[in-house]
């Protein structure tokens, strides 16, 4: 699990471990994890004569840099820093001289033949994007052929929301310290940061265990997953209903039953008017024209894909099994019906779908994500996955971490593939999962199989679904 922690969370935990330690010391191991991490990246003997630029804003994140500018420096790189904000860290910056470094007062000259970039302009130090003054000097370096390595994260974004609301320097690589920071697990943060690589300093001990923002891996996923046994028949794993499709959009039922076959439960049950069609694609479902009720036992249901104004949503949200509501059930959806649930509920908005339910604007939900997972969390009681670039899943307990799924690709924006994601999730919370988990874990491997599918090119939903067991495989081998 990668877990982040939001600046207010950083600084107290900094604050306690400073109080135990010499003076000076975080700020060391931080520029000397940086240093290392910048050789690795340079490669092997390619660190002595190597041209980095520092970029040094006024706090500690530009000590760190300056630190570690002084470490390349003694090891043989040519480091020229260039100042930006109204002072320098004292510290670094002598310590930069001493072991050689320079103050450049033409940042564009030395940006034009660089091959490494440090950028230390703002760390959680840093509100709103970057200033004026910094705005062409971030340009430059982006616009060279230099290496950028963002310093904790990329300046100019957001810590703690991931939003970028001004201009944010790009990075090809991000060292962070002590703990992962929001950012730089949801986008459109998270692309600015590049791959990250996390530095120890020994603040883990003074971290609260539950994190604010959690990314899973493929361990976690693996653990998650249901495994048949010796004692499984269809029943004991588990059947999913689902309640989708109508005349006029038959498909999404298919593609809703598709993700569920692939996700874990003994047997599909499938309700509406588009059982032909489902049979037709998929033999082994159990097909059913309703209503929900009298359609046989489940152990969860999906409500919603494709089912226009058609019924079923009260009949399922009356049932005292796990419901998932996406799309078109999430109309109108009334938060007392759902808040007064006996079992968990799972509800699978995108921006434009939160927005109607939490009565702002898709642009309010768009430009504050994880603000928006959160109170429609709180606000319906239920665990709410909202999809997007990053999609993110909260749940409504308080004291628990947002999950931000790590696999996305933009190509999964297309038509269908919700309905893939919605099966799939109910599937594995038919299989037993915990609401959170069965969520999280379906965002996983259904990001993770559109990758595989159609690596960096289109996929279409039936695509995704296809390559489900085989991302199930990569996770869990
Ligand atoms: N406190 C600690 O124990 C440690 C802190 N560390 C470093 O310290 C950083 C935090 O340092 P600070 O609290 O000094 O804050 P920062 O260095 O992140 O930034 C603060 C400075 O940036 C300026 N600034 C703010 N917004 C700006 C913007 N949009 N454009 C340009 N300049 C802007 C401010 O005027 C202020 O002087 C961390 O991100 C990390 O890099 C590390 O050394 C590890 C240990
Ligand atoms: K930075």
């Amino acid at each position: 699990m990668r877990t982040a922690h939001r600046v207010e969370t950083v600084r107290a935990a900094e604050a306690e471990l400073m109080a135990k330690l010499p003076e000076g010391t975080p700020m060391q191991r931080a520029a000397a994890g940086l240093a290392a991490a910048c050789c690795a990246l340079l490669g092997r003997g390619r660190v002595y004569g190597a041209r980095i630029v520092v970029l040094a804003g006024s706090g500690d994140n530009g000590g760190d840099a300056l630190y570690a500018g002084a470490r390349l420096a003694r090891r043989g790189a040519g480091v020229q820093a260039v100042l930006l904000g109204s002072r320098a860290h004292e510290g670094g910056l002598a310590a930069l001289r001493r072991a050689g470094g320079r103050v450049t007062d033409d940042p564009f000259e030395v940006l034009a033949t660089a091959d490494l970039v440090l950028d230390g302009i703002t760390g959680i130090g840093g509100r709103g994007g970057l200033r004026p003054d910094a705005v062409p000097v971030a340009r430059a370096a982006r616009g060279s052929n230099a290496f950028v390595v963002a310093v904790d994260l990329p300046s100019g974004v957001d810590v703690d929301t991931g939003e970028v609301t001004g201009e944010a320097l790009r990075a090809d690589a991000t060292v962070t310290f002590g703990t992962y920071k929001p950012g730089l697990l949801i986008d459109p943060a998270r692309e600015y940061a590049g791959a990250v690589r996390l530095v120890d300093i020994g603040l883990d001990d003074h971290l609260p265990s539950v994190p604010d923002v959690e990314a899973l891996q493929h361990e976690d996923v693996a653990r998650m997953l249901p495994v048949p046994t010796a004692s499984s028949d269809k029943y004991r794993r588990g059947v999913v209903g689902v309640v989708a499709g109508s005349a006029r959009y038959p498909g999404a039922a298919v593609l809703a039953v598709a993700g569920a076959l692939r996700g874990g439960a003994g047997a599909v049950r499938y309700v509406g008017p588009a059982g032909e069609a489902v049979i037709g694609r998929f033999p082994e479902t159990l097909v059913h024209d309703g209503p929900p009720s009298k359609a046989g036992r489940v152990q969860a249901w999906v409500v919603g894909p494709g089912l226009g104004d058609g019924p079923g949503v009260a009949d399922v949200l009356a049932s005292d099994v796990p419901v998932l509501v996406d799309a078109d059930g999430l109309r109108d959806l009334d938060a007392a019906v759902v808040r007064a649930r006996t079992a968990p509920t799972v509800l699978t908005p995108h921006a434009g779908e939160a927005a109607a339910l939490l009565g702002v604007s898709r642009d309010e939900v768009e430009a504050g994500r994880l603000r928006a997972v959160r109170e429609l969390a709180a606000r319906f009681g239920a665990t709410v996955l909202l999809k997007g670039s990053t999609t993110l899943v909260a749940s409504p307990e308080g004291g628990v971490a947002v999950r931000a799924n790590p696999t996305g690709t933009h190509w999964l924006a297309t038509a269908g593939s919700g309905d893939v994601l919605s099966g799939l999730a109910g599937s594995l919370l038919a299989a037993g999962l915990h609401p959170a988990d069965a969520a999280s874990s379906a965002a996983y491997l259904h990001g993770l199989a559109a990758r595989r599918a159609s690596p960096g090119a289109p996929v279409s939903a039936q695509d995704v679904a296809a390559t489900l067991p085989a991302a199930w495989r990569d996770v869990v081998s």
